[in-house]
């Protein structure tokens, strides 16, 4: 029997591919099959094969990530990971793990790796920590009043039956509102066709999916993209709901007027959200929260592969100067003293033989590096530790870490 770790031959991509849908057990539309293909770097693949027959999958893509202070960091996006049923928990995803981290390090151009989970409790040993939340609710629009930012009412909505036909003009909402919210990432062309992909099992017994685009003087301003689904009760209520897919918006006027149409969509009393940022401003519009069904769920899980060079990639919120004593038990080269030197405007970060004033693991750095999740919680949690608190370099840390608005992935990959 002969095993090889290796990249993918485009030759190899079906089987390979398969072999990933199999381990999901989800079947595909030949046109989500097609953008797979599309986005696939097949530089970036990596099989298992056994006796030639491909046995476990894992890929990159190439993303640039938004982080605090709007600077672009390329980050290498860890995808399509199986391992076949008949080969688990034999070491084979560590393996793949160990693979991927060492491949993006040797190229040296990528600071941060960054996924999203099949399940949580899988990747915070290979030093991925989580780093952004993401916000569902199921809001009662029979109940809920939403009072909407000025000038909502001078926004035109216009409703388009074929989201792909506006693909364009949506995209390039979303590139504009990329580099306002840490976490969102630049993507390569072709992504946007990911977008609109509206598989009938996907659908939940809902109509197609639709677009409203709101425009002001002839400009595109916002796109909310949302389907709605039927339902009535036994005595001819209508109990429909709208099920949001994604929604950007270039300003607060446009925002409102997106969120206006959406609940007040008639014979739909519910509004479902799967997956907003948790400091979405509509939750400060409503009248009863209560009723607004809200609960988090964890987002993208991110890793520093190059620890210097990743906390110098942002900017801090106010002054720090602080020593990190960082323990990385997967890649060894992160593991020593750091010292960060940063404000609003920039930061080096450079080894030091100085002492540590906190020690963590490269796990909590990856937790709070979007700035989403407070050193000093994690602290109180037992997972970062002041080493000398009369030197109050925790507080002074946490205050840096933090972001005005909440990093957030729009969606996954
Ligand atoms: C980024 C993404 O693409 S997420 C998608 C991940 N893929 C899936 O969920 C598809 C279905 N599942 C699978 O294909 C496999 O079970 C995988 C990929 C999750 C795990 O692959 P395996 O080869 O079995 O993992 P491996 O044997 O290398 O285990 C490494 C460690 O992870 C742990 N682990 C593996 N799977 C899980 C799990 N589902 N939950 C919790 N821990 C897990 C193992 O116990 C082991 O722990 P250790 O470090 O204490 O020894």
């Amino acid at each position: 029997m002969t095993t090889d770790l290796r990249q993918v031959h485009p030759s190899e991509w079906d089987s390979w591919y398969g072999k990933l849908l199999s381990a999901f057990a989800e079947p595909e539309t030949p046109e989500e099959r097609a953008v797979s293909r599309d986005l696939t770097e097949l530089d970036r693949t990596l099989g298992l094969w056994e006796d030639g027959d491909p046995v476990a999958t894992a890929g990159l893509f190439s993303f640039r990530m938004t982080v605090p202070g709007g600077a672009a960091v390329p980050t290498a996006g860890v995808t399509m990971v199986s391992v076949a049923p008949t080969h688990r928990r034999r070491g084979v995803l560590r393996s793949m793990m160990r693979r991927q981290l060492d491949d993006v390090r040797a190229a040296g151009a990528e600071p941060l790796a960054a996924l999203t989970a099949s399940e949580p409790a899988i990747y915070s040993r290979f030093g991925y920590g989580l780093a952004t939340r993401e916000l569902l609710a199921d809001i009662d629009t029979s109940r809920v009043a939403l009072t909407v930012p000025e000038g909502a009412d001078a926004v035109r909505l216009r409703l388009v039956e074929d989201p792909a036909s506006v693909l364009d003009v949506c995209e390039s909402v979303y590139a504009r509102v990329v580099p306002t919210r840490p976490g969102m990432l630049a993507r390569r062309p072709g992504w946007e066709h990911r977008m609109v992909l509206d598989p009938e099992r996907k659908r939940e017994g809902a109509a197609p999916l639709r677009c409203v685009l709101a425009e002001r003087d002839g400009e595109t301003v916002g796109y909310a993209r949302y389907a709605v689904k039927p339902g009535w009760s036994d005595r001819e209520v209508p109990r429909g709901a709208v099920l949001l897919r994604d929604l950007e918006a270039l300003d607060e006027a446009a925002y409102g007027a997106l969120w206006r149409f959406l609940f007040d969509i008639d014979l739909a009393p519910s509004l479902r959200l799967d997956g907003r940022p948790v400091d979405d401003p509509w939750q400060h519009m409503v009248s009863d929260i209560r009723r607004c069904g809200m609960f988090t769920n964890d987002g993208l899980f991110l890793r520093p592969v190059d620890v210097g060079a990743a906390l110098a990639a942002r900017t801090y919120a106010a002054p720090v100067d602080v020593v990190f004593g960082v323990e990385d038990g997967f890649c060894a080269w992160n593991t020593g003293r750091w010292r960060l030197s940063g404000d609003p405007k920039g930061a080096v970060c450079e080894r030091t033989r100085d002492p540590a004033d906190l020690t963590l693991s490269v796990r909590e750095l990856g937790e709070v590096y979007l700035g989403g999740t407070s050193l000093s919680a994690l602290a109180r949690a037992g997972r970062v530790r002041e080493e000398r608190p009369e030197r109050g370099a925790l507080r002074e840390a946490a205050v840096a870490f933090l972001s005005e608005t909440a990093p957030w992935l729009p969606h996954g990959f």
